[in-house]
């Protein structure tokens, strides 16, 4: 099974068009505003306007209160909702549309998410503190217990260097990565995505190399 990839943070079309040509199967437009890498209504539209087929758009919440999300979900036309904070799954179930649950992986239960969001489609695994924004670049101890669900997304300090070790030591449907490959926060670097894309078909290729 191929391990599925999303870049997320974008904020230029031209990024996402980059990534998907690139091999990206989904991209990420983060609506938290104090995110450097939060996008405007408009500008998500744009950047969703400028995908290929069959390439996602997923929309990032932190905690944001359900009129927001409405009004977002209403202008851009999103393929799923990433809920990033603290959000109950009464919350997140409440828009109808298939959604990823972020788990801060720095103390926080990847068990208890995963029981309390059955209906989440995915459950991503980032590193850092519950309750703390994510996208800051810390990875998580891979090696550690984690719960044996097919849904899980592995985020946090991903990079062309690790993200190996990440996908053959947890067997993820899908690896998440922003920071890792930006030349600035928002900026996408084509080089970096190219290698880190690559990367990922390598190790399932050759795992253990
Ligand atoms: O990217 C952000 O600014 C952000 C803000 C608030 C919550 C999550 C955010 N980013 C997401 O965090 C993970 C991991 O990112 P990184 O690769 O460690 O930089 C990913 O899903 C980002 O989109």
């Amino acid at each position: 099974m191929r391990c599925r990839i999303k870049i997320c943070g974008v904020t230029r079309p031209e990024d996402a068009v980059m990534a998907a040509e690139a091999g990206a199967d989904a991209i990420g437009l983060v609506f938290h505003p104090p995110s450097r890498r939060c996008v405007s209504e408009a500008q998500a539209a744009r950047i969703v306007a400028a995908l290929p087929p069959l390439v996602s758009a997923v929309g990032l919440f932190l905690d944001a209160d359900t009129a927001q999300v409405r009004r977002i979900r209403s202008a851009v036309p999103l393929d799923l909702l990433q809920f990033h904070g603290n959000e109950s799954a009464a919350f997140c179930e409440q828009f109808g549309d298939r959604y990823i649950k972020a788990v801060g992986m720095a103390g926080g239960d990847a068990w208890a998410v995963a029981r309390e969001h059955p209906a989440a489609a995915g459950l991503l695994l980032d590193g850092h503190p519950p309750g703390a924004a994510g996208g800051s670049g810390e990875a998580f101890d891979w090696h550690q217990s984690l719960p044996a669900e097919p849904r899980i997304i592995v985020a946090g300090g991903l990079r062309v260097d690790n993200v190996a070790e990440a996908v053959e030591t947890i067997r993820p449907w899908g690896v998440d990565c922003s920071s890792g490959v930006e030349s600035a926060p928002g900026i996408k670097d084509r080089r970096s995505i190219a290698a880190f894309i690559e990367e990922v078909y390598r190790v399932e290729r050759h795992p253990g190399d």
